[in-house]
């Protein structure tokens, strides 16, 4: 399969007085799947059209390949999307709408019955489309990116509306495509979706990269040298360990995060002054924590303290 990484390069778009994109740049790289992370309006969409050549960036560039999404020969070869699992026609079969864009663009009717059975959609492809679930839209969307067979996918929210089952089918289904050599670029702004499923994410918010990392390192990061422990004698376990110079906070009644201190040492300090432990372990950061952090800057639109949870000691 032809390597075909995604790059965009200091893209700037305006629209009238809202800055949309503020020096986008980032490439997504073949055989993983990257994720493309940001709260609503951090630019996600924007920036997909501009790859796309739907849109066009006030500044920058963005290729496909070595070069624009325009300029390719054959682009449904080179770059399958899934922008709006909406777009179709609402009386037109699944298979119909697939026939259709094949046809359209020179493949094979035998690609619209492969790429049926890869989504799971053979039994509903003669049923009208608009009768169709958000997640089957999002199937035949994602059947339609491939029709292709595009050595590089751009998908954006391609969870949306899909249940459960429909979202573990996906995690796999992205991870496999990737394993095939395919660069896969996906959106959402929920991390969740993407755990276990993007290897590498570029957060986004406000129009610019705010962080491009494997997802390994963002959570090392985000965990650093915190440790949890759970006790009934919180104050002397606090007055232990302050004393030993590490920083300590309430996490729930009975239970203390502390930083500045490796767990061997906590655990040998709280031996020394005989404080009873319940509970002790490095505090291991979910991806979630690190793009919450991340983004609670850079996010628009958010409830008074919508990003704080029970419990949670905020930084
Ligand atoms: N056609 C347009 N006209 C005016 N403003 C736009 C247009 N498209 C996007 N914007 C604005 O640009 C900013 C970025 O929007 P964009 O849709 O790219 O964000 P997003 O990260 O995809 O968000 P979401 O997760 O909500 O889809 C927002 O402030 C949005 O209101």
């Amino acid at each position: 399969m032809q390597q075909t990484a995604i790059t965009v390069t200091g893209l700037r778009k305006r629209y009238g007085s809202v800055v949309a994109l503020d020096g986008m740049s980032f490439r997504a790289q073949p055989g993983r799947v990257t994720g493309f992370l940001g709260p609503n309006g951090a630019g996600k969409s924007t920036t997909m059209r501009v790859i796309l050549g739907l849109d066009h960036p006030n500044a920058g560039e963005a290729t496909v390949g070595d070069r624009p999404y325009r300029s390719l020969p054959d682009p449904l070869r080179r770059l399958g999307a899934l922008l709006d699992a909406g777009a179709v026609h609402p009386a037109r079969s699944g298979r119909n709408h697939l026939l259709w864009l094949a046809r359209c663009a020179g493949l094979p009717a035998s690609r619209v019955d492969a790429v049926l059975d890869l989504v799971g959609l053979r039994s509903a492809a003669r049923r009208r489309a608009g009768g169709y679930s958000l997640g089957m839209r999002q199937r035949l969307g994602i059947a339609a990116a491939l029709l292709g067979d595009p050595p590089a996918l751009l998908l954006d929210e391609p969870f949306n509306g899909m249940d459960p089952e429909g979202i573990v089918w996906l995690r796999g289904f992205l991870r496999s495509l990737a394993g095939q050599g395919r660069t896969v670029l996906v959106s959402s702004h929920l991390m969740g979706e993407l755990e276990g499923t993007a290897e590498h994410v570029v957060v986004v918010g406000r129009g610019r990269v705010l962080a491009d990392a494997p997802v390994a390192e963002l959570i090392a990061a985000e965990s650093g040298d915190r440790v949890v422990l759970r006790t009934p004698a919180v104050d002397r376990a606090t007055a232990a360990l302050t004393g030993a110079g590490g920083a300590v906070a309430a996490f729930g009644p009975d239970a203390l995060v502390v930083t500045g201190l490796a767990a061997e040492r906590v655990s040998a300090l709280l031996a020394a002054a005989a404080v009873p432990v319940g509970q002790l372990a490095p505090h291991r950061a979910t991806l979630e924590d690190a793009y919450l952090r991340l983004t609670r800057e850079a996010t628009q639109y958010r409830g008074a303290d919508a990003t704080a949870r029970p419990g949670e000691v905020r930084r």
